[in-house]
């Protein structure tokens, strides 16, 4: 064997390319038809990716659900004034508010594994944001209870919960300070934060946070929000916002995130978003919990009922392929992070 000729190393491990490059080779598996290619398999389980290095602060134990909710409902006030009659203002003691209440949330049940990438699909008002406040621990609920076992690192509203009135300089440290990280570490993070942000936000650093466009507003929000450590993220239909270069950003960060087996909690209206990053859908109506599994199956259910005979549903054959065709879009820019990673690193393998 000549010295130019690829070593394979054993199956499922990182092997050295034909153009000299690293790449993986997924392991072949015993009931794998004669003849078949396991190095063109196109199924992630079939890549042994090695755990990405990461500081990530877990509280729960592997193999532990992060989030188990149970029974979980929420009861808003209506909260609408109105004109009230005489007589109710007589016996009402004359509040003008309408007292009547309505359950935004009721009976949910569901659990997430540790690095669960979860989709939450549903219209307008379905519960979605209220149910992300309650794993957040922003709002609690009325029946039952979501124990969430380690830390969450939520960017619910556009302002990321970010003080209008300081300076966003003053907001990360501020806020970076409250997920438990101490002022060197935000020292040493500080630039990573604000490159990732973009030269808008640095040049605004110094300037009240309220005076950001609500563009600027998502991009510090995001780039704080995912520096931190918590094992847990939430994001609610902000990346809507950013322009196409900052959603490529983020959506790198995204699966950056996922590959350091962190768990993802996302809502999104783009389905593409969804199906790039969630594998599990939750699908909520009218308050309740109508679906949870697959988030190609989720979100073909949701269109459905959206869209009634509008939606023409992929055939079973259909949606295998499109499932094998994200799976190798998420192979690909693994590999390519993986490369990346060991460029910047400076090692050879
Ligand atoms: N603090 C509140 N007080 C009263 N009602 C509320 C409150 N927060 C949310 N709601 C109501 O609860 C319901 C669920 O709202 P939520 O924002 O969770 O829906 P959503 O699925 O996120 O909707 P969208 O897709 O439009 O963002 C809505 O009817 C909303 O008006």
């Amino acid at each position: 064997m000549s010295d130019a000729t690829p070593q394979l190393g054993p199956v499922g491990d990182l092997v050295l390319g034909e153009n000299g490059k690293p790449r993986w080779r997924p392991e072949r598996r015993p009931n794998d038809p004669p003849g078949y290619d396991p190095e063109h398999k196109r199924t992630l389980a079939d890549y042994h990716f090695p755990p990405v290095p990461s500081t990530v602060d877990w509280k729960s134990q592997p193999g532990e659900p992060v989030i188990e909710v149970e029974n979980l409902g929420i009861e808003f006030l209506r909260g609408r004034k109105r004109n009230l009659s005489l007589r109710e203002i007589v016996f009402r003691g004359g509040s003008a508010h309408d007292r009547e209440t309505f359950w935004a949330l009721r009976n949910l049940n569901f659990t997430v594994g540790r690095g669960e990438a979860v989709g939450l699909v549903g219209g307008n008002g379905g519960g979605k944001s209220t149910l992300l406040k309650m794993i957040a621990g922003t709002l609690l609920p009325d029946e039952g209870r979501a124990l969430v076992r380690d830390g969450v690192a939520p960017l619910i509203e556009l302002t990321g919960g970010f003080i209008g009135e300081l300076s966003a300089r003053e907001n990360v440290y501020l806020t970076a300070g409250l997920h438990g990280m101490s002022r060197e570490e935000i020292d040493e993070r500080f630039d990573d934060i604000v490159d990732f942000a973009g030269p808008q936000v640095r040049a605004g650093l110094d300037v009240p946070y309220r005076h950001f466009s609500s563009g600027m507003q998502v991009r510090l929000g995001f780039a704080v929000i995912t520096c931190l450590d918590e094992p847990i993220i939430l994001v609610d239909e902000v990346l809507a916002v950013g322009d196409a270069a900052f959603r490529e950003k983020c959506y790198n960060r995204m699966e950056n995130l996922l590959d350091q087996g962190r768990t993802l909690f996302l809502v999104s209206h783009s389905s593409g978003d969804l199906l790039r990053f969630c594998t599990r859908g939750l699908y909520l109506n009218g308050g309740e919990l109508v679906g949870d599994g697959p988030m190609d199956e989720i979100m073909d259910r949701y269109m459905s009922d959206l869209m009634g005979k509008a939606h023409q549903s992929p055939t079973p054959e259909e949606m295998a392929d499109q499932r094998l065709a994200r799976e190798d879009g998420q192979i690909k820019r693994r590999l390519q992070r993986e490369e990346d990673r060991r460029a910047r690193l400076g090692s050879t393998i």
